[in-house]
């Protein structure tokens, strides 16, 4: 039985009109698997992702972990770390508590954990484990740089041993040179822990290298799944192929240049001032 399973799910916002940001989208993985889920700004990832951890309300469609229904909202209900999901935010000053000590919120994780059945872990293993000195566990979350704190919320994140890992652009805070080491990482830990990870990311190059699964995004809707390297050897949506293929060059001035991808979208939201001055900034 699949860890993870959404059905048609459709995430709405307010607005005149509403903007439909996930249309339909059904996914499955399994425990120990890896999906990666890729796709311009903008497509409904993160709306996704908030919707399978129950902290966004779903227009319409079902998200079961295991088999159970996951509530609506569930996370201000019981954390969900006790329930055995974990998210990982792109900003880790969304995950972290600023007045509290860096060890203690691992502890946090390492006590669902254990109210959950497992056996228990030291924090500052888990410090250790993401690159960071086990000293650290003493210190508070601004005492370290933004990379830091993502290895931090990280360690916390898996310390709660979760049977699935929801991680929304989690390497993006990292340095380049520590991107690909930490999603090694979160792959491996996931995989020894038989949990299954939603891993979003830019990065096309670290999705390659950790995702069995990929999912494309687009426009809402899910336009190409399968296993990862069949994706990169024969993508078969159009987008697909223009993903893979834009490597935008800024020019002179350091500015991106508007890839066809991003041509094809403006006409897609007709939001065309909008996304000019976002691509001009
Ligand atoms: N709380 C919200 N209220 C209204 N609109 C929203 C809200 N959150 C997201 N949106 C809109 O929904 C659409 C999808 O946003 P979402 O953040 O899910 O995309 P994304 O693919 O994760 O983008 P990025 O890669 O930039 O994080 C966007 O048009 C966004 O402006």
């Amino acid at each position: 039985m699949p860890v993870l399973t959404a059905s048609d799910v459709v995430v709405e916002y307010r607005g005149r009109p509403p903007l439909r940001a996930v249309d339909g989208v059904s996914l499955a993985i399994a425990a120990g698997e890896v999906v990666a889920l890729v796709g311009e700004s903008g497509c409904g990832k993160s709306s996704l992702a908030r919707a399978v951890v129950g902290i966004e309300r779903l227009g319409s469609g079902s998200v079961k972990f295991g088999s159970d229904e996951v509530p609506v909202l569930g996370i201000r209900r019981r954390p969900l770390a006790l329930t055995g999901m974990q998210m990982v935010f792109q900003d880790p000053n969304s995950s972290l508590n600023p007045r509290r000590r860096v060890g203690d919120q691992i502890a946090d994780g390492v006590r669902a954990a254990v109210l959950r059945g497992d056996a228990g872990s030291d924090p500052a293993e888990w410090l250790e484990r993401v690159g960071l000195d086990p000293t650290a566990a003493r210190r508070y979350p601004h005492e370290f740089s933004g990379g830091q704190k993502q290895r931090i919320a990280i360690a916390r994140a898996l310390a709660a041993r979760p049977r699935m890992l929801v991680a929304d652009e989690p390497i993006s805070a990292l340095d380049a040179s520590t991107q690909t080491s930490v999603a090694a990482l979160m792959r491996s830990l996931c995989l020894e822990a038989g949990a299954g990870m939603l891993f979003i990311s830019h990065d096309l190059s670290v999705v390659r290298r950790i995702a069995d699964r990929t999912l494309v995004m687009y426009c809402g809707r899910i336009v190409e799944s399968g296993h990862t390297e069949s994706i990169w050897q024969n993508p078969v949506h159009p987008y697909t192929r223009a993903l893979l293929a834009a490597i935008p060059v800024p020019d002179g001035a350091g500015r991106l240049p508007i890839t066809p991808l991003e041509a094809d979208r403006l006409t897609w939201t007709e939001k065309i001032p909008d996304a000019l001055e976002r691509t001009a900034s």
